[in-house]
């Protein structure tokens, strides 16, 4: 059914793609209620193997024990080794960082998911809306128990509707913190041997110390709106 929606994942469907995963729009899934905004399907990169695969296992994890308006929903799941596959509403405003730089891959990127012709860029009031979306978003996921950290908060991961509702989306880096006691009371933290996130997100205690903490998540919503505001790239900014 994924393969037929997407004509097989053609070029002609693809409206992402990232570190591990591409993304294709799909009209229609008989196996799903309808939706009016249409479908994406992400399915893991073919030859990046076990990480691909553990990614969209994680992302399942954690949204099947979530649910909050400005997280990107899953609406289904094909976790078929030789193709698994992900199924989220198609976001037709795309992602705040297209919607930013406006390069030429950008712009293509929003033709597939239906502007006719580019969108003028988002005003003041409407990136910090979008802004204001993923933030409390961010917010839920730090207040589950246990308290779930995004890893990833970047320009890139927040989607927009077509009505410049803002969601936070790709939690396949997200994990769960572990509850410790420090000298300030009790604290959430993740020990990890991992760097996550993307080039200039990234803040000082994970690359020094490799403890995550919703901090980490704090440091790279802030450089998020940074990005947002002066329109420049998170690297040197
Ligand atoms: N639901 C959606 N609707 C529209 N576009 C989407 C949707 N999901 C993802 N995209 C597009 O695809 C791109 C890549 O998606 P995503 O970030 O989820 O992939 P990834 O491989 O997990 O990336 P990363 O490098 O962040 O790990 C996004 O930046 C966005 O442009």
């Amino acid at each position: 059914e994924l393969i037929t929606a997407t004509d097989g994942f053609a070029e002609a469907r693809k409206v992402g793609e990232g570190g591990f995963g591409r993304v294709y729009r799909a009209d229609a899934l008989p196996s799903l209620p309808r939706v009016a905004c249409g479908f994406a399907v992400k399915t893991a990169l073919v030859g990046v193997g076990a990480q691909g695969l553990a990614e969209l296992q994680s992302e399942v994890r954690t949204l099947s024990a979530a649910c909050h308006p400005s997280l990107l929903p899953l609406l289904g799941a094909c976790l078929a080794p030789a193709r698994a596959c992900l199924v989220y509403p198609l976001c037709r405003g795309g992602s705040l960082e297209d919607r930013l730089y406006r390069t030429p891959a950008a712009l293509q990127r929003l033709r597939m998911l239906g502007f006719e012709t580019p969108p003028p860029p988002l005003s003041s009031a409407a990136r910090l809306r979008v802004l204001r979306d993923a933030a409390s978003a961010l917010h839920y996921l730090h207040t589950l128990s246990p308290m779930t950290l995004h890893c990833d908060v970047s320009a890139g991961n927040i989607l927009l509707d077509e009505r410049g509702n803002g969601y936070l989306a790709d939690v396949g880096l997200a994990r769960a913190a572990e509850a410790t006691a420090g000298s300030s009371g009790q604290v959430s933290h993740l020990s990890t041997q991992r760097i996550f996130g993307k080039p200039g997100y990234i803040d000082q205690i994970i690359l020094n110390d490799n403890q995550a903490s919703q901090l980490t998540d704090g440091f790279a919503l802030g450089i998020t709106l940074l990005v947002s505001l002066t329109g420049r790239g998170a690297v040197g900014l």
